[in-house]
């Protein structure tokens, strides 16, 4: 893991935003082409509006989420509506966005979707991420059912599905297997606790227990490959 600290959270946002958007304009002049994945959440906002900014050839980007919550695109709790609110309705040319959820979607339609984004996005150039106060990061959350697939280096699928009983809805997520697949992979975090998490979790990576929080899975899998932008 790379850690990259930031004096406050709108230097962390500009610096992010000029990073990520050399990795996509890289990847436009090089495939013609570039895929994204970012968080929801509060976190991301500041670095969304600060990307909007970036000279990105934004009409050749792929752009989805890493996680979603199951509401309608209006609502309020939706990351499809933070990310359009605070990046996409601002990019012009328009960039191409998939969204992870519409109401009432099937198993089957997930299936579906998940094969699409793997044709159509992956590997992903850049990733995003945002991790919880308690250790999650997309909707990989630590009392999901189904948490050892979403962990699974070796999972087969994009996207998951996530119900845990004290979450106000059910989430779709991509797969720690997926997330890895980034070219570039960020975490960006705010604040003295998540940092203090971090540090916790590498304590317990390095003596090999048992995975307490879903980040130590990350931290693990990702190795260098991943970098973490933290600003107090
Ligand atoms: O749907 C979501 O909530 C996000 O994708 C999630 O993984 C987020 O990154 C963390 O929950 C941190 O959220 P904050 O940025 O609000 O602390």
């Amino acid at each position: 893991m790379n850690l990259v600290s930031y004096a406050d959270r709108a230097l962390q946002a500009e610096q992010l935003a000029q990073l990520v958007a050399s990795e996509l304009q890289q990847a436009v002049a090089s495939q013609d082409k570039a895929s994204a994945a970012f968080a929801g959440g509060t976190t991301p906002v500041l670095f969304f509006k600060a990307l909007s900014k970036q000279a990105v050839d934004w009409s050749k980007l792929r752009i989805t989420l890493t996680d979603e919550r199951q509401v309608e695109p209006n609502h309020e709790r939706s990351n499809a509506l933070l990310l359009t609110n605070n990046l996409l309705a601002n990019l012009q040319p328009p960039a191409h966005f998939q969204a992870l959820y519409q109401l009432g979607q099937t198993a089957t339609e997930l299936a579906s979707l998940s094969l699409n984004l793997q044709q159509q996005f992956f590997p992903l150039d850049v990733v995003v991420l945002g991790m919880g106060n308690d250790g999650h990061f997309a909707s990989l959350f630590p009392h999901a059912p189904n948490l050892a697939a979403g962990l699974d280096p070796d999972y087969p699928d994009i996207l998951l599905e996530i119900r845990v009983a004290d979450l106000p809805e059910a989430r779709i997520s991509m797969s720690l297997a997926a997330l890895l697949q980034a070219k570039h992979l960020h975490l960006l975090i705010t604040g003295a606790d998540k940092k203090q998490l971090l540090e916790q979790a590498q304590t317990r990576i390095a003596a090999r227990l048992p995975v307490q929080w879903p980040i130590e899975a990350l931290l693990q899998q990702a190795g260098d490959s991943l970098t973490v932008h933290y600003a107090p």
